[in-house]
């Protein structure tokens, strides 16, 4: 992998997905009542906000001046790719490496690095009489909505915040890092991986939840209702990720029986996705 400079990289995915929720986040005043629909989103907007390392004109945060963030993200990109899929033995014929040959061109791959940045907001406000011995009865802002991945499958690095949720049958299940392995990742099974396997392998639902901030509870004494019961107000955690979304080549063909191919099937789920998709690389 080519020498990377750390800094300038996260400064590029940070821009972007800061910005984006931000601007999602503050035009909002009602933010109990809003912030799942409107998290769904900015989520799936970001989601696609990068392919093969390009950003789409229609994301409005732009990249620092310098193009070289955006020359080192799709570098990054193009070389996990190769670690992701090259050495691994896969147990279906279909799904070999091959599939994942970039010689023939990164504009032939969707294989997205993400970087996420998810700015710390107001979660609500609580009133002692409630806060006392019931911290459960916040209900989980969600801060990306229910969704399973679009690839083959996606490495996920979540920071020590955590926040991560798996549905299993009717239940959200956390998925928290092992304490002691700072740099765990977690293995995420995409759409293309259910339709290739025709079903044999399931895609996993996830969503990402805002955790309160350990010192969340701050007094608020502008806020008293009645003369009675200060109000405080509950801020989320900052938190950071990184997604490897993982894509086999354009043309595979994913879907034997209908014929499709990975490109089709991503502009279809990039189309049932948003209004006027346009898949962001051609
Ligand atoms: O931020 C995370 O931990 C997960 C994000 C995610 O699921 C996605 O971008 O598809
Ligand atoms: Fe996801």
């Amino acid at each position: 992998m080519e020498a990377v400079d750390s800094n300038e990289f996260a400064l590029c995915g940070d821009l972007n997905s800061s910005r984006e929720q931000q601007r999602a986040c503050s035009n909002r005043p009602s933010l109990r009542a809003n912030l799942s629909q409107m998290s769904e989103g900015s989520c799936t907007f970001l989601q696609e906000s990068a392919r093969s390392g390009s950003m789409c004109e229609e994301n409005e945060a732009p990249c620092p001046s310098s193009p070289r963030p955006r020359e080192q993200h799709a570098t990054v990109t193009r070389s996990l790719g190769s670690v992701s899929t090259n050495d691994g033995e896969c147990a279906c014929d279909d799904i070999d490496s091959s599939r994942y040959n970039q010689s023939r061109g990164p504009a032939e791959l969707a294989t997205t690095l993400r970087l996420l940045h998810y700015p710390s907001i107001p979660l609500g406000t609580v009133f002692n009489h409630e806060r006392e011995g019931n911290d459960a009865a916040i209900e989980p802002v969600v801060l990306a909505g229910a969704h399973s991945d679009y690839g083959t499958f996606t490495l996920l690095y979540q920071d020590h915040v955590g926040g991560l949720e798996l549905q299993i049958g009717e239940r959200w299940v956390c998925i928290e890092r092992e304490p002691t392995d700072p740099f765990g990742l977690l293995l995420n099974i995409g759409d293309v991986l259910w339709l290739w396997t025709r079903g044999r392998i399931s895609s996993t639902v996830h969503r990402v939840v805002a955790r309160a901030r350990n010192d969340a509870l701050e007094r608020d004494d502008s806020l008293h209702l009645d003369g009675c019961c200060p109000d405080r107000r509950v801020f989320s955690e900052e938190r950071f990720s990184v997604a490897l979304f993982v894509h086999p080549l354009d043309d595979t063909v994913v879907d034997v029986v209908n014929g499709r191919r990975a490109v089709d099937v991503l502009n279809e789920r990039l189309g049932r996705t948003y209004r006027n998709p346009g898949p962001c690389n051609g």
